[in-house]
């Protein structure tokens, strides 16, 4: 029987049409994602389905979803899809990275023209028949400072067109390397930097747990007086509240939102304000971008349901039928590792060496290593997967080697992962065991061996008496549950770690409790 798909949002009829020459059965229905109760009940009949933004795939959608094996995003943020819920299920998510990033970043400098010369104030009123010359007096972009926030796809395109209007260009993103800076022609600063230098803001990061709020009141505070700020990227990033208290007060001249923290965004006190230019998540909306990302969503979502071949998923690796079964376990512990050191590392990651010991170092490297990539990039880019995070390092200047070398040590085969940049280098390795699960066997080559956990403590200290009852008092004492504990030590009384797995994500205050024990050199969270 062919595989049914559901379009539950406005897509190109470039999409409608693969689906049926690719043999796949599609049906069109594109306001069905706005009404939750009618796509609860449609979903049970189809093998795909296929969204832009409107549509919010929740876990009762997924779990509703008996037949689903693929969701397409025909866009970047993958926001409105639960994709650990969908992972759970089994069901690839899959987005079109690229397809849509030159409409966006032209949007984002409309808005930005938009705003400095109150285009649609004064659209409005010449339509009323005002003729309100002396109203709208605007300001010159040639030699202001542009802060661009999230320099990746949209980022940098949204530079390069700002030099090309002779604005100076700054940009922050912990992930932009010194030498991809030069190349844009961007100057790598510190958030606080931005907030301090930038006669206007522009937001192009993904939204995530560190960028969420990324522009709240003590970040507007610190902006120059008659900033003005620009989102196309996600509501979230900047809280409107405090916005709106900077607007109200003149600190902020004006600010230009393409999205909400809530949409669809039908009423808002924000509208109430002349110096605020909105548009309803137009960014993306261009005849090109919606063919380029609606082709490319038909394409790999045909691909996957006739013949299982799986191209830019973010819960997935791309690999072949026969070698999965054999590879899968590796592939987790990889991406594992390579989250292990993304998440400890905040700076700039400048080359990252995988190094495959034994039997593994036969088996697919290339998925492995993508793996391992994706694992170090998706705590700074979220949406970050195996296809695109090679692409993604080479872009960032991240150079990335892979060693191969015959077992040594007390592993069959294992993965060692060493992430550097300019100031530190850092290992963990880690290997199957025959129970199919993953184990980190060495830290910063100390050994240990524990398991992975979805929430995890990772403290670096002195091997010194009274750090393990102490750690387990102010854990126990905040009602923190214990699940694994692992210890390991360079030599006794040196350097030690200690890994323990927990059953909710520490609060602020144990972190900061463990962090100010007398023996702890760093304490910091993991989650996986
Ligand atoms: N308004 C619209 O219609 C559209 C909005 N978008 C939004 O734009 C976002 C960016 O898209 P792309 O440029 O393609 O993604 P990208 O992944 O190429 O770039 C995102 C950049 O943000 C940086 N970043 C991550 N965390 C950061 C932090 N804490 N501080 C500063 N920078 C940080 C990353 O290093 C990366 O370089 C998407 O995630 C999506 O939410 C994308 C397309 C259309
Ligand atoms: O599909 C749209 O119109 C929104 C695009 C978007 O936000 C994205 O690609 O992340």
């Amino acid at each position: 029987m062919a595989p049914r798909v559901l379009v539950s949002d406005k897509l190109s009829e470039t999409a409608v049409q693969i689906f049926r020459d690719r043999g796949v059965e599609v049906d069109y229905l594109p306001d069905l994602g706005k009404d939750k109760d009618a796509l609860l009940a449609a979903i049970p009949n189809y093998d795909g389905l296929a969204i832009r933004s409107a549509t919010k795939v929740t876990p009762k959608i997924i779990a509703a979803a008996t037949k689903l094996k693929v969701i397409g995003r025909a866009g970047i943020g993958v926001d409105n899809v639960d994709i650990p819920a969908a992972t759970q299920r089994g069901i690839v998510v899959m987005n079109t990275p690229f397809g849509n990033a030159i409409t966006t970043a032209e949007h984002a400098i409309s808005m930005m023209m938009a705003l400095a010369r109150q285009i649609p104030e004064a659209n409005a009123s010449t339509h009323a028949g005002k003729w309100e010359k002396n109203r709208f007096m605007g300001v010159e972009l040639f030699n202001k400072t542009l802060g661009v926030i999230g320099c990746g796809n949209i980022g940098s395109i949204v530079a390069d067109r700002a030099l090309g209007l002779k604005m100076k260009v700054i940009a922050f993103d912990p992930f932009l390397s010194p030498e991809r800076a030069i190349e844009i022609g961007v100057e790598k600063v510190e958030l606080d930097e931005i907030f301090r230098r930038s006669d206007f803001i522009t937001l192009h990061t993904p939204l995530t747990e560190k960028t969420r709020n990324i522009i709240d009141a003590a970040a507007l505070a610190k902006c120059k007086k008659g900033v003005r700020i620009i989102n196309c990227a996600r509501g979230g990033l900047v809280v409107e509240d405090a916005l709106y208290d900077a607007l109200k007060s003149g600190h902020v001249a004006g600010a230009a939102l393409d999205v909400f923290e809530v949409e669809p965004a039908t009423s808002h006190k924000l509208f109430e304000l002349d110096n605020v230019v909105a548009t309803p998540h137009l960014g993306a909306s261009t005849g090109e971008a919606q063919e380029n990302v609606a082709l490319q969503v038909a394409e790999q979502m045909a691909d996957y349901l006739i013949s299982g071949a799986v191209s830019n998923a973010l819960n997935m690796p791309s690999i072949s039928a026969d070698e999965a079964p054999r590879l899968r376990p590796f592939i987790a512990v990889a991406e594992k590792l390579g989250s292990f050191a993304g998440q400890l590392t905040e700076e700039p990651v400048t080359g990252i060496v995988i190094e495959y010991a034994g039997d593994v170092g036969e088996m697919n490297t290339r998925a492995l290593t993508s793996a391992a990539l994706s694992g170090v990039l998706q705590p700074m880019l979220g949406t970050v997967n195996m296809v695109s995070a090679p692409v993604v390092a080479r872009e960032r200047g991240i150079k990335v080697d892979e060693v191969k070398q015959t077992q040594r040590g007390a592993y069959e085969t294992y993965i060692r992962l060493t992430v550097r940049t300019a100031h530190l280098e850092r290992s963990v390795a880690g290997t199957v065991f025959s129970d199919g699960k993953a184990r980190v066997i060495q830290i910063k080559g100390i050994d240990m061996e524990a398991e992975f956990g979805p929430h995890m403590l990772y403290v670096t200290n002195e091997d010194k008496p009274g750090f393990i009852g102490a750690l387990g008092t102010i854990l126990g004492n905040a009602g923190v549950n214990i699940a694994t504990f692992n210890l390991g030590r360079r030599a006794q009384g040196g350097e030690a770690i200690c890994l323990v797995s927990i059953d909710e994500a520490p609060p602020a205050e144990v972190l900061q409790a463990v962090a100010r024990l007398p023996q702890v050199k760093q304490a910091k969270p993991l989650a996986f």
